[in-house]
């Protein structure tokens, strides 16, 4: 098994190797570009996106269709580098993110930059040619959000800069849609109010147990300000407020059983891990004796809630319509 899987990675290494570029930017390979667009993260962003144009009750062709995804797909990931780039300094601090493009010395800062601008402006301008100026206007504002908003304003000043910034990710469902209609719609604003508050529960969980981090960095993120009691509560508070919202859709008739099901199950679910969180066995500050085992479950939990919510959306509209 392991010499099956040797054999594999070898010419997968040869391969990236071949695609280092030289120059300033000498040791970076083409990973490293890719790695500075945040993939893992920006491709259940790109799911919601995806979601949002499919919910709508006009489809467009398969390429215009492909370029939209596309125009998602780069417009986050350049805004996910400009905020490596902007955060080269604490990101060099931080243990989970030292050992990015830019802190780790393969990509040079002022490359970085140019190439998120020049994806950025790529990506809006593209969106606008193939589709229409409302899709383009909402990508352009949200990589804005994310990567001057949240990066250099919220996240260095403010204990709520994930509730706050957390709209920038909240965007994408509308582009999908708005890429489509020309217009927006109570459904594709009701996606957008189920990201946002989303988001909270999502990074609070991950932010208890990447406190320290967080702490020797100087971020004022809510437990690093706040403390752990405090963020185990608001998660929970958020999970219900989510809980709530998750079901507007079939409150406004947007949607059938099947969506009511799966979003009374997978809100259910969530309560459940953010109770866990808050239950969590704790020191008397709230710091928590297992290692953080119960936000790291519900942080997880927060990854296939999103992605299965809009699942039971998209069978719900598209197949079961
Ligand atoms: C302000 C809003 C948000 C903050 C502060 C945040 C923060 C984070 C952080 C710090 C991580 C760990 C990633 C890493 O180690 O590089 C993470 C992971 C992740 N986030 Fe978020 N997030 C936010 C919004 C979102 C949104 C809107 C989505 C998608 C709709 C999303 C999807 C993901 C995914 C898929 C991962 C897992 C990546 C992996 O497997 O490595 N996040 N998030
Ligand atoms: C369409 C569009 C522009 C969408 C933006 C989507 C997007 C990338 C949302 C933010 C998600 C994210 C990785 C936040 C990380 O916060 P952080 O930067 O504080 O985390 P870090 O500590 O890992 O850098």
């Amino acid at each position: 098994m392991q010499a099956s899987s040797s054999l594999l990675a070898s010419p997968l290494a040869r391969f990236l190797g071949v695609l280092r570029v030289e120059g300033h930017d000498g040791d970076a390979a083409l990973q490293d570009w890719v790695a500075l667009l945040k993939p893992r993260v920006i491709s259940l962003v790109v799911f919601t996106g995806l979601a949002g144009m499919a919910v709508a009750p006009k489809w467009p062709s398969v390429p215009v269709g492909l370029v939209i995804i596309a125009c998602i797909c780069i417009g986050a990931g350049a805004a996910g580098a400009i905020n490596m780039w902007y955060d080269r300094d604490i990101d060099a601090i931080m243990k989970r993110t030292r050992v990015r493009p830019v802190p780790g010395g393969r990509v040079e800062p002022t490359s970085a930059l140019v190439y998120a601008v020049v994806l950025s402006v790529a990506s809006v301008v593209l969106l606008w040619l193939a589709t229409n100026l409302l899709a383009a206007g909402i990508l352009a504002f949200s990589i804005f959000f994310y990567g001057v908003i949240y990066t250099m304003w919220l996240k260095r000043s403010t204990p709520q800069n994930i509730v706050i910034g957390g709209a920038a990710g909240a965007f994408p469902p509308m582009i999908g849609w708005a890429a489509t209609m020309g217009s927006l719609d109570v459904l594709p604003v009701v996606m957008f109010a189920i990201v946002f508050l989303w988001t909270p529960p999502h990074f609070w969980s991950l932010s208890l147990y990447a406190c320290k981090d967080y702490e020797s960095a100087g971020i004022p993120m809510l437990p690093v300000v706040k403390g752990a009691r405090h963020t185990r509560w608001q998660i929970v508070i958020y999970t219900f407020i989510l809980g709530a919202v998750s079901l507007v859709p079939s409150v406004v008739g947007q949607c059938g059983w099947f969506y009511t099901v799966c979003a009374s199950l997978l809100d259910l679910g969530f309560i459940y891990y953010g109770l866990r969180v808050l239950f969590d066995k704790q020191d008397d500050k709230g710091n928590s004796l297992t290692k953080d085992k119960p936000a790291r479950y519900a942080f997880r939990y927060s990854l296939a809630y999103l992605f299965f919510l809009f699942c039971g959306l998209l069978i719900d509209r598209v197949l079961l319509a």
